[in-house]
């Protein structure tokens, strides 16, 4: 049985079409990863998922239970780690446990276990008695994990896990992914947007504009790219751009500053383009494909460019949220 089964859901606020009908299907154990860009839709139909959003269209089931009809089967099968912090920040971390065990109606005879196990794994157990408004974020954060797993549920719903954090705590988050992976019976879906991490998962949808683009293990979606990207710096790129075009046949756009574009062999291609361009160049780099050259190859731009030309950063959504 698949851990999610999604088929043409959809949301609208308004005139927004935050997810215009997708279909997916998660297996049971997998982590499973939505990659894109700030306001491609990921928020929206993770919330869908979680019973938190109702969809304007299509269906979703989660550990086998339909997410608009069987509501509360699906939010006692399922544990959610959300971007916003819930925690009560007057209450020490093992209150906050306590208060979601008692919540999720989590046997007495194995809280106190269940609680130790959790806390050790997320490295928080020796801190058990502090309030957690003395705790830092990356603190927070893992006790949210530990949170999101101390029912056992059958699907961890981790949205933008590891975003603000500094690399030392994303890198320790993605240990207890990985642990989990290998200790627990359990599906973990994710949003992100950052490329690195969407790496970790054994498949991932990339999506854009509230639309799946395309889905598969990062290793299968990288091999169909087939190209390198390269990326040169000259003092007119506009010029460069049309000389690629006329002396190559090659197509280039500027992406994250740089005049972009992609060839079979970059390294090849680099000795011929100083030769061969007719323009000064005054910086190159050559990059093996990468889940950003799956997204641009999809979408026509690259994650970071989607999200400048998308309106409100992270930061700013960050502000509004607080
Ligand atoms: N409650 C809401 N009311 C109106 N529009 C919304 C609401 N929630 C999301 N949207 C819009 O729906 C679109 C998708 O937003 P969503 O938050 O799902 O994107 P996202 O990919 O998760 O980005 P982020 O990671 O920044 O949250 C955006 O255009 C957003 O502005």
């Amino acid at each position: 049985m698949n851990a999610v089964e999604v088929t043409g859901l959809r949301k609208s606020y308004g005139k927004v079409d935050a997810v215009k009908g997708v279909d997916f299907a998660v297996a049971h154990g997998e982590v499973f990863g939505f990659l894109g860009p700030n306001g491609a839709g990921k928020s929206t139909t993770i919330s869908m998922l979680c019973t938190l959003v109702n969809p304007t269209g299509g269906s979703a089931r989660v550990a086998g239970h339909d997410v608009v009809k069987e509501r509360d089967e699906v939010r006692r099968n399922i544990g959610l780690v959300f971007q916003d912090p819930t925690l009560d920040s007057y209450l020490t971390a093992e209150q906050n446990l306590r208060f979601h065990a008692e919540l999720y109606g989590v046997p007495k005879s194995v809280v106190d276990e269940r609680l130790r196990q959790v806390m050790e794994m997320v490295a928080l157990w020796d801190r058990r008695d502090g309030k957690v408004q003395t705790f830092s974020g990356g603190m927070k954060r893992r006790l949210e994990i530990a949170r999101g797993l101390l029912h056992s549920p059958r699907v961890l719903f981790l949205d933008e896990p590891t975003v603000g954090l500094d690399p030392q705590t994303r890198s320790a988050i993605w240990g207890y992914i990985n642990e989990l992976r290998r200790t627990e019976d359990i599906t973990i879906f994710m949003t992100t947007h950052y490329m690195d991490e969407a790496e970790y998962c054994d498949r991932i949808a990339i999506i854009d504009h509230g639309e799946i683009v395309v889905i598969d293990s990062p290793e299968a979606l990288k091999a169909g790219v087939g190209k390198d990207r390269v990326q040169i710096h000259t003092s007119d790129d506009q010029a460069a751009i049309a000389a690629l075009k006329e002396r190559f046949d090659v197509d280039a756009g500027v992406h994250d500053g740089a005049v972009t574009f992609a060839v079979a062999s970059g390294e090849e291609f680099v000795p011929r383009l100083f030769a061969e361009l007719g323009l000064p160049i005054t910086g190159v780099s050559v990059h093996r494909p990468t889940l950003d050259d799956v997204f641009m190859n999809y979408t026509g731009s690259t994650i970071r460019d989607a999200e400048e030309s998308g309106g409100m950063n992270q930061m700013m959504r960050a502000r509004l949220r607080r």
